[in-house]
């Protein structure tokens, strides 16, 4: 599917942020080769099948139909050259939005652009047709594509030699297990020359080798410089392969980001994050740190991403009872990934004196150093007069502070000499 060059990628709007999604913009100078704007996708769902001819006609059509909205609203613009990981519960419309990409389903609202070649490999079986055999499928897939039959005649071969199906090519595909049928549909897809990959959970399917050679391809196809957007349940995967994760809820865009924090807002979501951390029973404590926010300066709007170099503040709210001591001593661990704490602040050793009621203890960081990651925060709360602990609390609030590309978590300057 091909459209008219799109027009250079609109500013994003919104600040970003978990629960709405963060707008990203493609890297500088990369133009756009996908955009949904707007998009939603409706589907009917009928809970009950009529079980007779009568009923189905009294009941007629939208009777027991009711509208399920599995795409909302998604605004999303994909730069050239992009890895971007989509993620989200079961469910969550992760493959109804790449097939509205790949313009095999049409969006019910909004529209979508693309610029470039696109080659898909979404549900299993998509664009097979079991009765023809493996050969007849490639040259029928390919030409789907977009190739010419000269020029799947020349690329035959090394598609059947990537599938390791040569045994079975002249078989109906019908026989074929589903990691055969994977191993085919993967082959023609990365043949085609596309500019834009993109890639459901079908992987999954496919043996460790297989999976191992696909996503060999995918890495190549990345060097390469072509845009690759698929689906997994692998956050491990999204880490190390993707620029940016796009991160699905109820059809809802709720993450569009650094992959560090995507992930860790899914694990968050999804619960199989552990949340620890609290010393003292928090709801008994005098002096409670109810909320976590991250912002430029002081008072200004919340933000949840950050460059190297930039300022950070990170406001921690505090309730206290009439019993609370008179001098609070505040101490903020900075917990990266893998619960490594990055760095710790805290208030001065006497200690601060903010009386009862709320109030906001602001830390605020002038230069963010070289990190990339995402961080959440460990408070703990102690009597500064008598260094007896209060309560502690996690909060699973995160920032993410990008800027350094797949060259670990911090940066260190370094020489690299030869000596004989
Ligand atoms: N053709 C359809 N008709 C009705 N409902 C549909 C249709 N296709 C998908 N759905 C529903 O839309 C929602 C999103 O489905 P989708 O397959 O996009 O989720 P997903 O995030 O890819 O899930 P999974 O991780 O389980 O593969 C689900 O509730 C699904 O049941």
């Amino acid at each position: 599917m091909s459209s008219p060059p799109l027009a250079p990628p609109a500013q994003p709007a919104q600040p970003d942020g978990p629960g709405r999604a963060a707008a990203q913009v493609s890297p500088p100078g990369s133009p756009t080769v996908i955009r949904a704007s707007g998009v939603g996708k409706k589907f009917v769902a009928y809970h009950k099948r009529a079980t007779s001819l009568k009923e189905r006609f009294v009941r007629r059509e939208a009777a027991n139909g009711d509208d399920f909205w599995a795409l909302r609203d998604i605004d999303v613009q994909i730069g050239r050259g992009q890895t971007v990981g989509l993620a989200g519960a079961n469910g969550s419309g992760k493959s109804t939005l790449l097939k509205v990409l790949a313009g095999i389903l049409r969006p019910t609202h909004g529209e979508v652009a693309v610029n470039g070649r696109i080659a898909s490999l979404l549900e299993l079986g998509a664009g097979f047709n079991g009765e023809l055999s493996g050969r007849d499928n490639v040259y029928l897939n390919a030409s789907l594509l977009g190739l010419s039959k000269r020029e799947i005649d020349r690329l035959f071969d090394s598609i059947v030699d990537f599938s390791e199906l040569r045994h079975k090519i002249d078989d109906e595909v019908k026989h074929y297990s589903s990691g055969q049928y994977v191993r085919l549909g993967f082959a023609v897809a990365v043949h085609v020359d596309p500019d834009i990959l993109l890639v459901d959970e079908v992987l999954a399917v496919g043996d460790e080798a297989f999976q191992r050679k696909c996503l060999d391809k995918i890495a190549q196809f990345r060097s390469e410089g072509r845009t690759i957007l698929f689906v997994t349940h692998s956050l491990d995967l999204i880490e190390s392969m993707c620029d940016r994760i796009l991160v699905l809820e109820s059809g809802n865009m709720i993450f569009d980001g650094q992959p560090a924090v995507g992930t860790k807002l899914l694990r968050q979501r999804l619960g199989s994050l552990p949340v620890e951390g609290v010393a003292v029973p928090y709801d008994l404590a005098p002096v409670k740190p109810t909320a976590v926010t991250f912002s430029h300066s002081p008072g200004s709007p919340a933000q949840v991403q950050y460059d190297p170099g930039e300022q950070l503040t990170v406001s921690v709210e505090l309730d206290l009872t009439d019993h609370a001591p008179p001098h609070v001593y505040l101490h903020v661990e900075i917990m990266g990934q893998g619960e490594i704490p990055i760095w710790m602040m805290e208030t001065p050793a006497g200690g601060i004196s903010p009386g009862p009621g709320l109030s906001v203890v602001d830390f605020v960081v002038p230069r963010l150093p070289e990190l990339l990651g995402a961080f959440a925060v460990n408070v703990r709360v102690s009597d500064a007069s008598t260094g007896q602990p209060v309560t502690a609390r996690r909060f699973e609030d995160l920032f993410g502070v990008s800027g350094l590309q797949g060259a670990g978590l911090l940066r260190v300057d370094y020489e690299a000499r030869l000596r004989r």
